[in-house]
């Protein structure tokens, strides 16, 4: 049977690691913060004490990382992804990620003998506790249908986009529409609100209507609320916008909503938001 190594027990890694031990699956994990191992391995999986430890005794090794500077530093760092991966077996990285940084990780993995594959997801907290996550996968193939019990277990829906890089493209378009959501909602409630009108009700004319959707209904009731218990990190949504820009700034793309966008998460990041969930943007466009 396929063995899992797990890399990164945060808010969506370590309900993903649970689903993979629930789902039957031998699995070793790993993280930076080694308290964030006790629950999994109270679960039943076993803990290691680097990445390299888990890559080599791991058929294929599942990463997610915060950022692309986390990314690296596991895959490139001492003790890290390079010195245990080899002889065919699997890297998979689904943290959100720019296409260069999974460009260059899946070439040095290739490079020792390891097969790669990119696989950010869509969807939040609850979808990784629910097993209902969206994978966005590209790289090998063979590492791609090796996985495949591995991503049921983990996702409702998972595609294969092509080469390295197509996956963290499709996620920071994605993401990038979703933060303008957000920062539009945002302003549309702050408008309604110093205009007179009640909060709720702009929310229910927006559901009854062609913009309806999930988003603007859960993040609807924070706004309300004035509470932003974390899903989604804004400093995460502020990666993702940065590296949007990133991304349209290289193929001379004008983005000119996301570069705005970008700029009021900048706001709330520096403004102590960083760990709150992502409608915490609100609170500087109040
Ligand atoms: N939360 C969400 O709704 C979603 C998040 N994502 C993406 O998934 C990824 C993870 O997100 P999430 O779980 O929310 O984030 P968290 O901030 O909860 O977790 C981040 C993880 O990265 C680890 N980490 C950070 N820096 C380093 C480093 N330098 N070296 C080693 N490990 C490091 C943390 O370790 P430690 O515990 O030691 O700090 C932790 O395990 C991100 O790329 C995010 O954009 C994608 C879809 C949805
Ligand atoms: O990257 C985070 C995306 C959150 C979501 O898809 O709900």
């Amino acid at each position: 049977m396929t063995t899992y190594g797990f890399l990164g027990l945060g808010i969506m890694g370590g309900p993903m690691a649970a689903n993979l031990v629930r789902a039957g699956f031998d699995v070793t994990v790993w993280n930076r913060n080694p308290a964030k191992c006790a629950p999994l391995v109270a679960l039943g999986a076993r803990q290691a004490s680097s990445p390299a430890e888990v890559c080599a005794a791991c058929d294929i090794t599942i990463a997610m990382l915060a950022d692309p500077a986390a990314a690296r530093e596991v895959c490139f760092g001492a003790n890290g992804v390079l010195e245990g991966i080899g002889g065919g077996r699997g890297y998979i990285d689904m943290s959100t990620v720019d296409d260069e940084t999974s460009t260059a990780i899946g070439a040095a993995v290739t490079a020792r003998g390891g097969r790669f594959l990119e696989a950010p997801v869509s969807g939040t907290k609850k979808p990784a506790e629910d097993g209902t996550l969206i994978i966005l996968a590209a790289g090998d193939q063979s590492l791609f249908t090796d996985a495949g019990p591995a991503f049921a277990a983990l996702g409702k829906k998972c595609l294969h986009l092509g080469e390295v890089g197509q996956g963290a493209r499709m996620k920071l378009v994605v993401n990038m529409i979703m933060g303008q959501m957000m920062t539009a909602l945002g302003e549309g409630m702050a408008l309604g609100r110093n205009c007179g009108l009640d909060g709720g009700q702009l929310l229910e004319v927006l559901d009854a209507g062609a913009m309806a959707n999930p988003m603007f209904k859960g993040k609807g009731q924070m706004l309300l609320s004035g509470e932003f218990p974390t899903s989604f990190p804004l400093k995460h949504m502020q990666k993702d916008l940065r590296l949007a820009v990133e991304l349209g700034d290289r193929l001379g793309q004008p983005l000119h909503g996301a570069a705005t966008a970008n700029e009021s998460f900048k706001r709330a990041r520096a403004a102590g938001h960083a760990d709150e969930d992502f409608a915490a943007v609100f609170r500087v466009l109040e």
